[in-house]
């Protein structure tokens, strides 16, 4: 199928899923009023592409199928997500008596500093959700930011909330697969991604188009979801938790963190930093809310967070929304998305606890001012 007919069949997939009130409604409320056909098609689209087979034949298929693959799991977990954690979908450090939503802002604020972002710069946020980041990061400097991301149902959200934000004259949002940019070449000032790139299915695919966007001179930021040196994909232990990840998060192939380096690297990026922020002796770990332990709760407006994070309110969520399905209120298959959910949070917090995976592995890397918009990767392969 050609990208083209690609586009026109997932927008017009999304019009039916969502209905035409698709981006105002928010998590269980959203959910309530999805199409109930579509939504059983959207859960099988998804579970088809992680049925438990962990052999080279599915990986492959999961790796060339990645853009419907990635575009099916959003359209079922976006409503979850928000109503789990908010409208920035990754993690953060934790500083004691810091609050969950200060947390995430200052990992955002951190990473426009990172990539030094200027008032009036243009920015492309690659992968950029519902747009939680990209507001932060448009109010904090000043800056322009146009987010590109797959999906149409979180593009509608992020323009919705930035109307509804007054943010509208900063920032636009628009569909496109990462791996396929259609900007000109040497476009934006700064380029930042935050846990998004790991759905690609060959990191040089998208850095080598990030490199392309920018301007000569001009920085890349990103925070990556990498094995880290630790994993040993020989190890069955390992890859078990490499692969409750890709299921439970809708990714094709967990890297490890050396193919990203190259990866960055064949692209003719310069490397600037290359830290894994979670590799630290931080009291409160980065995975705090999907333990369930409660002794890290350092804020009490934290309180309805931190419960539907951990393990006795997911439990609840799951039970909530067995039932509502039941009774029609909420549409087929959400309760295998919410056990898909679980999957992902207890790879997560093995990946975390045992430092086998990071969700901030830190690159900043920079295209030489002399330099070429498209670095011929083709021969360098890294995976
Ligand atoms: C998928 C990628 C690359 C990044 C997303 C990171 C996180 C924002 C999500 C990873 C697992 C998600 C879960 C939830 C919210 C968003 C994540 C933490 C829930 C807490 C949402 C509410 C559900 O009932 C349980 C979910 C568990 C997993
Ligand atoms: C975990 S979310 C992170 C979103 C955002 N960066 C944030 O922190 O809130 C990953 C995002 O990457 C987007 N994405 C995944 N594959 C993509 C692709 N091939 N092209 C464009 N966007 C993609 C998803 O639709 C989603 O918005």
């Amino acid at each position: 199928m050609s990208e083209t007919e690609l586009r026109k069949r997932q927008a017009q997939f999304t019009r039916e899923l969502h209905g035409d009130e698709i981006g105002k409604k928010t998590g269980l409320s959203a959910l309530m009023s999805k199409n109930n056909t579509a939504q059983k098609e959207a859960v099988q689209k998804y579970l088809k592409h992680w049925d438990g087979k962990t052999d080279k034949d599915a990986e492959e298929r999961r790796l060339e199928d990645y853009n419907e693959a990635t575009h099916s799991y959003y359209n079922v977990v976006t409503d979850f997500y928000e109503y789990g954690w908010g409208s920035s979908f990754h993690f953060s450090r934790f500083y004691q008596g810091e609050s969950f939503a200060a947390s995430i802002a200052r990992h955002e604020h951190y990473l426009a500093y990172k990539a030094g972002i200027q008032k009036d710069d243009l920015v492309l946020d690659v992968g950029c959700g519902v747009g939680g980041p990209a507001r932060e990061i448009a109010r904090f400097t000043g800056c322009n930011v146009i987010g590109l991301n797959n999906n149409d149902y979180q593009i509608a959200k992020a323009k919705y909330y930035a109307k509804k934000f007054n943010l509208s004259d900063q920032m636009d949002f628009v569909k496109g697969d990462f791996m396929h940019m259609d900007f000109e070449e040497n476009t934006f000032d700064r380029v930042y991604a935050i846990e998004a790139t790991c759905h690609a299915p060959k990191l040089e695919g998208v850095y080598s188009e990030i490199y392309k966007v920018l301007k000569p001179g001009g920085t890349f930021a990103v925070y990556e979801w990498v094995m880290t040196d630790k994993y040993d994909e020989n190890n069955a232990e390992h890859r078990k938790i490499a692969y409750e990840i890709e299921l439970g998060d809708g990714i094709p192939k967990m890297f490890h963190v050396d193919v990203a380096r190259k990866a960055l690297k064949n692209c003719a990026f310069e490397v600037l930093v290359s830290e894994d922020l979670a590799d630290n002796d931080d009291e409160i770990p980065w995975y705090y809310p999907l333990t369930g332990e409660w002794k890290y709760v350092q804020n009490l407006a934290n309180l309805a967070t931190f419960f539907r994070t951990s393990y006795l309110g997911r439990q609840f969520t799951t039970a909530m929304v067995t039932v509502m399905e039941k009774l029609g209120l909420a549409p087929e298959g959400s309760k295998e998305v919410t056990a898909a959910l679980e999957n992902a949070a207890v790879g997560l917090v093995a990946g975390g606890k045992s430092k086998l995976f990071t969700p901030m592995m830190l690159f900043v890397a920079k295209k030489p001012k002399e330099a070429e918009a498209s670095p011929d990767t083709s021969k360098k392969a890294t995976q």
